[in-house]
């Protein structure tokens, strides 16, 4: 096993291949080379795997079995030495065509979009280690370098895991779009509705807009690519069924099949546990969506990150007579720690100018 090892990407120019040249050329100093009939810098197949030691395989969903097998071919075996890993959003399929080379294997799946910032650092990584013996040594270099929150699976369980927590999910967000767009005639689009939101609406709404943002092609292979989504999308169907024949029932009848089916045998298989952390995530989030609605806003870098800088920015409130009602806190992706912070509507603009002119005058932070 080379020390370093060379990088090869296949699908170089994509939008994990871009964000992993970085990390991988940046962060762990590593030489990276590509393939991608989009990257005018690409090599072919064959200059690719004769070039690299370690191949990761970063195409779309619905040509990763058919890539990884092509690859197989032109190394004709000579891919041996090598640690072949992909990061495709189902396993069972790229991880069995890697197994059908003669390279050590292990699959990923990031459970986020290519981040902003520089690793996976509080994001979740599928790890599904399928034939490792010379490089897993080196694998754990990678993962401990990405700062993943890495979760062990199989090729098969991950995707029975991912039809409930990806493919469900992104359908019953697309079918609400759906019922939104033919409402929306009647009762105004989606702009139309917010006024009247509930922190559920404007939750379920993100989710929406961020499905409908990235690229379809993934949320297409979502739902295509996985053999066991048919099966949660019927399962998905019967159950909106049954609660639509339970309201159109109505009556005694209708209500206690409701409550025993959604609401009792449900809050059961939850788990008071379950039920008790779910609902108190759900209360943080609806009161930092109350706190982001606030209109009277300030937000401020603090360029000195130290003890007593908070104190110096609250300082400038205090001598004004302002108080606050909120303050959060975020390190953005390059490290830089921003306050938001929230006044009464009631709040005089001019007061408000008065502190911003304040903080940057005493040098104190920089308004955004
Ligand atoms: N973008 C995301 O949010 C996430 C993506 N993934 C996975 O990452 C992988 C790549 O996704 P993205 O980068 O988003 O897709 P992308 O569409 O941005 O990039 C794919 C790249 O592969 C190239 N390509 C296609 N066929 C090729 C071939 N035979 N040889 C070399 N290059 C080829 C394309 O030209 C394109 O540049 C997928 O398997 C996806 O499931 C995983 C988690 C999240
Ligand atoms: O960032 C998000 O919201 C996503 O859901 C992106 C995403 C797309 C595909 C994946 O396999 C994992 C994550």
């Amino acid at each position: 096993m080379p020390a370093p090892p060379v990088i090869g990407i296949v699908g170089s120019h994509g939008a994990y291949g871009r964000w992993l040249r970085e990390f991988l050329a940046t962060r762990m100093g590593l030489e990276v080379l590509g393939a991608d009939p989009a990257d005018p810098a690409g090599l072919d197949p064959a200059a690719l795997l004769e070039r690299s030691d370690v191949l990761v395989f970063s195409v779309p969903i619905r040509h990763t079995a058919a890539t990884i097998d092509e690859y197989a071919r032109i190394a004709g075996g000579r891919e041996h030495r090598q640690l072949w890993l992909d990061l495709t959003s189902i396993k069972a399929a790229p991880v069995a065509a890697m197994l059908r080379s003669r390279a050590e294997v292990a699959g990923l799946h990031p459970m986020t979009a290519p981040p902003k910032g520089p690793t996976l650092k509080g994001r979740v990584l599928v790890v599904c280690e399928a034939r490792l013996a010379r490089w897993r040594g080196w694998l754990r270099e990678l993962l401990d370098a990405l700062e993943a929150q890495c979760v062990h699976s199989d090729p098969d369980r991950h995707d029975r895991v991912m039809a409930l927590v990806q493919a469900m999910v992104h359908a019953t967000h697309l079918a609400q779009a759906g019922v939104l767009r033919q409402h929306a005639a009647g009762l105004g689009s989606l702009e139309g509705l917010m006024p009247y939101r509930s922190a559920s609406f404007e939750l379920d709404a993100a989710v929406m807009a961020r499905i409908l943002s990235l690229n379809p092609a993934i949320y297409e292979d979502i739902q295509f690519e996985n053999p066991h989504v048919p099966g949660v999308l019927d399962a998905l169907a019967g159950e909106l069924a049954r609660l639509r024949d339970a309201v159109r029932r109505g009556g005694d009848e209708g209500r206690s099949g409701f409550r025993r089916h959604f609401l009792l045998d449900n809050r059961e298989a939850f788990g008071a546990g379950a039920l008790r952390e779910g609902n108190h995530g759900f209360e943080r989030l609806a009161w930092l969506l109350a706190d982001l609605a606030e209109t009277r806003t300030l937000s401020v870098h603090l360029p000195r990150d130290e003890p007593g800088a908070l104190r110096r920015l609250l300082h400038v409130f205090e001598r004004l007579g302002i108080s606050l009602s909120s303050i959060h806190s975020a390190r953005t992706p390059e490290g830089e720690v921003h306050f938001r912070i929230g006044f009464a509507a009631a709040l005089a603009p001019e007061l408000l100018l008065e502190a911003g002119r304040r903080i940057e005058h005493e040098g104190i932070g920089r308004l955004l």
